[in-house]
């Protein structure tokens, strides 16, 4: 039988944006950023509620079909416990809809605060947590970034080459200097429709590139940074996707020449420069002559944590 929680009883947690593909790393690679949602949800008897400040607070629902309610509700069903009602309290920063992993934000948030009210007394099953989160989002390399922090290696999913066809992740050596821009712009671009436009096949030529980059970036982050710029390249989805964003296409281009690791941040249309934090000054005068009407807002940013639990009474 599933047990009731008591009312009066919140769990707060962190949850950090996410940059998947790192250029050539597609479906495979993905950053923590030090960014991050903050979400508390409170045990009531009055229905569900969410109260929501920051990026989504005119668009996202307010009632039990907000992902992060519907979320927690379908992890405490798993999780042998109930509930009839909740108060949710989101201060989110991190943008919807710009390729910085805000809907997987969103789910690992609504799993672990789940964990939170039904667990309180047992360590989070990060397993468990990075389990339910791929099976909403699909996408690993947002995931497992988002559960695990740090620069993360997936693989598994949808390949065929795990036996339970289950996701699989490890976090890799994150060199001290390395640090992070994003360039943030004003549209949005929905995953779904940056997945629409991709090849089904690719030239062999184009999937070695990426192989070598892949493998050299995880180099690269580990002990030479200096490497990001060839490290970085792709090959395999970003021109494909470039009429969906051919502004930040544009930047990702200027940005290379001058020698920087830019790349698209996930499906986009945030531009990601790796480099380290020496190099913030030099990299912002460059984009002062690429985008010099500002159109893209600059976030110094470092990699992040993984998502935590804050408090819980
Ligand atoms: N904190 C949140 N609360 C409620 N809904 C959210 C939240 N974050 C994201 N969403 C939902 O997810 C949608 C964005 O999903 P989408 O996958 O297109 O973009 P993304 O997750 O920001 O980018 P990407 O997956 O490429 O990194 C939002 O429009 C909203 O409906
Ligand atoms: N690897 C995925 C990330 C989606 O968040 C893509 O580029 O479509």
């Amino acid at each position: 039988m599933r047990t009731q929680l008591t009312p009066g009883r919140s769990v707060t947690v962190q949850v950090p944006a996410t940059s998947a593909n790192l250029g050539p790393g597609f479906d495979s690679l993905g950053l923590a950023l030090n960014w991050y949602d903050s979400t508390t949800i409170q045990v009531t008897n009055q229905g569900f509620v969410a109260e929501v400040t920051g990026e989504g607070q005119s668009s996202v629902p307010r009632d039990k079909t907000h992902l992060v309610i519907a979320t927690v509700l379908e992890a405490l069903d798993d999780l042998g416990t109930h509930t009839p009602g909740l108060r949710l309290t989101a201060h989110n920063t991190i943008p919807h809809g710009r390729g910085l992993g805000s809907s997987s934000a969103a789910l690992v948030a609504g799993l672990l605060l789940g964990w939170g009210l039904a667990r309180a007394d047992e360590p989070v099953d990060r397993e468990w947590l990075l389990r339910e989160a791929y099976r909403r989002e699909g996408h690993a390399d947002n995931v497992a970034p988002a559960v695990l922090g740090g620069f993360v290696i997936t693989w598994g999913g949808a390949d065929v080459d795990t036996p339970d066809a289950g996701v699989r992740a490890r976090r890799s050596r994150i060199h001290p200097d390395v640090a992070v821009l994003a360039l943030v712009p004003s549209f949005e671009l929905a995953t779904t429709t940056a997945r629409g436009v991709l090849p089904l096949e690719v030239p062999l030529t184009d999937a070695v590139a990426n192989a070598s980059r892949t493998a050299l970036l995880v180099h690269a982050m580990a002990e030479e940074p200096g490497l990001f710029h060839t490290a970085t390249s792709d090959r395999l989805h970003q021109n494909a996707r470039t009429s969906l964003m051919p502004s930040s296409m544009a930047l990702v281009e200027g940005l290379r020449k001058d020698g920087y690791g830019a790349f698209i941040s996930g499906a986009g249309p945030t531009v990601l420069v790796l480099l380290t934090s020496d190099r913030f000054d030099e990299a912002e005068e460059s984009l002062k002559r690429l985008d010099p009407h500002g159109s893209y807002s600059v976030h110094r940013l470092t990699p992040g944590h993984g998502a935590r639990l804050l408090t819980e009474d």
